[in-house]
């Protein structure tokens, strides 16, 4: 046998940045982590908050980030304008039908949406927008769709503007302005996250140049626990489909995790907080080296519960493709290349597919 024979040589193995970090154990709880070092000037500073994270998205999928630069005027407006635009009678809420707009903008009904398709529907109720610039913020109607755009940021299959609720002055601006300062976390994000990935810090830059981030309010009415339909609870269990989630949610609780075991582990608010998850495009430009981890949410608090989430992934136009740093001999592409609006339509037209109206399908 010569010595170059493969059976010979050591089992490969991922590449040590990876090997390194990945734990054998599953995670009982979430971190948190100060994010005050994305925007420092000294490099190091950057390369260490990127360690952290890289540990937490390779093993747990889920971190809570501290002071993250979003003012609580801010998130407390949003919050307001959103109690207010849900307390509105159901026939005016439904003028907006996410149903009714193009690529999924505008109002989500209660069980309406049904993220576990072994579920009956998820018993929230939400408002769906996409990228806006705040200055063209006034009045109710339809506005206009920068993902739209020509060049890298082209909208392609989640082509569409933003539907707004008439008759309630303040809510586009309170809304627009928490949209805008998470948004101002997220790009802060990715350059961590390259780092993370041992690969430029700007490597995410020419990907994210039109912003392809929905954000929703959500509200949760609350759930008996001595009568829990497990088949409609508040979210059902799921993965979310962009690179990162960026949610504010109040302090009622009810948002659960899963780690490895299968088992659920409490996401608990922590005040000042908001919490970031990995989902489904990062698993694929990764090849599963980040986690996208399920998650789903169970209103037991007895209060109405509220949250926002903000969905960011790359330009729609661009193609999810394995990043090299995470292919390796062990662990080939696992998944088919497409863009990200394809994939991010494609997710939407299945968890809204039970209550689209017949001439949708
Ligand atoms: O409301 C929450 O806490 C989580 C929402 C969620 O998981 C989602 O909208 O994808
Ligand atoms: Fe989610």
């Amino acid at each position: 046998m010569s010595s170059t024979d493969s059976s010979t040589l050591p089992k490969p193995t991922p590449p040590c940045w990876l090997a390194d970090v990945r734990t054998e154990s599953t995670f009982e709880e979430i971190p948190v982590i100060d994010v005050t070092a994305a925007f420092s000037s000294d490099k190091k500073e950057r390369r260490e908050l990127a360690d952290r994270i890289r540990d937490s998205a390779i093993n747990v999928g889920f971190f809570y980030l501290k002071n993250h630069g979003i003012p609580e005027a801010t998130i407390t407006a949003a919050v307001e304008a959103g109690k207010r635009f849900f307390a509105l009678p159901e026939s005016e809420k439904m003028k907006i039908d996410i149903h009714k707009t193009a690529n999924y903008k505008g109002y989500t009904a209660l069980l309406a949406e049904n993220t576990d398709v072994t579920g009956n529907g998820d018993l929230h109720e939400g408002f769906d927008i996409g990228w806006e610039a705040k200055d063209l913020a006034s009045g109710g109607a339809v506005t206009e769709d920068r993902c739209g755009e020509a060049g890298n940021g082209a909208g392609g299959a989640m082509q569409g503007g933003n539907v707004w609720p008439e008759g309630l002055p303040g809510f586009k601006e309170a809304v627009l302005e928490y949209y805008h300062a998470a948004f101002a976390l997220g790009q802060a994000l990715f350059p961590l996250f390259a780092l993370a990935l041992e690969l430029p810090e700007r490597w995410f830059d020419d990907k994210t140049t039109n912003p392809a981030a929905i954000m929703r309010l959500l509200h949760y009415p609350p759930q008996d626990p001595t009568k829990l339909n497990e088949k409609e609870i508040g979210i059902g269990a799921h993965t979310d489909y962009e690179c990162f989630t960026i949610l504010w949610q109040d302090p009622c609780g009810g948002l659960q995790v899963q780690n490895t075991s299968g088992k659920w582990v409490d996401a608990v608010p922590i005040p000042g907080t908001v919490v970031v998850n990995l989902g489904d495009q990062f698993a694929r430009w990764t090849n599963d080296v980040f986690k996208s981890t399920p998650h789903r949410v169970i209103n037991r608090s007895g209060r109405e519960r509220y949250s926002i989430p903000l969905f960011f992934g790359t330009d729609y136009n661009v193609l999810l493709e394995p990043i090299e740093t995470c292919v390796y001999p062990d662990s080939p592409p696992h998944y088919e290349v497409m863009t990200a609006g394809d994939y991010v339509k494609s997710r939407l037209d299945a968890t809204y597919a039970h209550s689209a109206p017949a001439s949708n399908i």
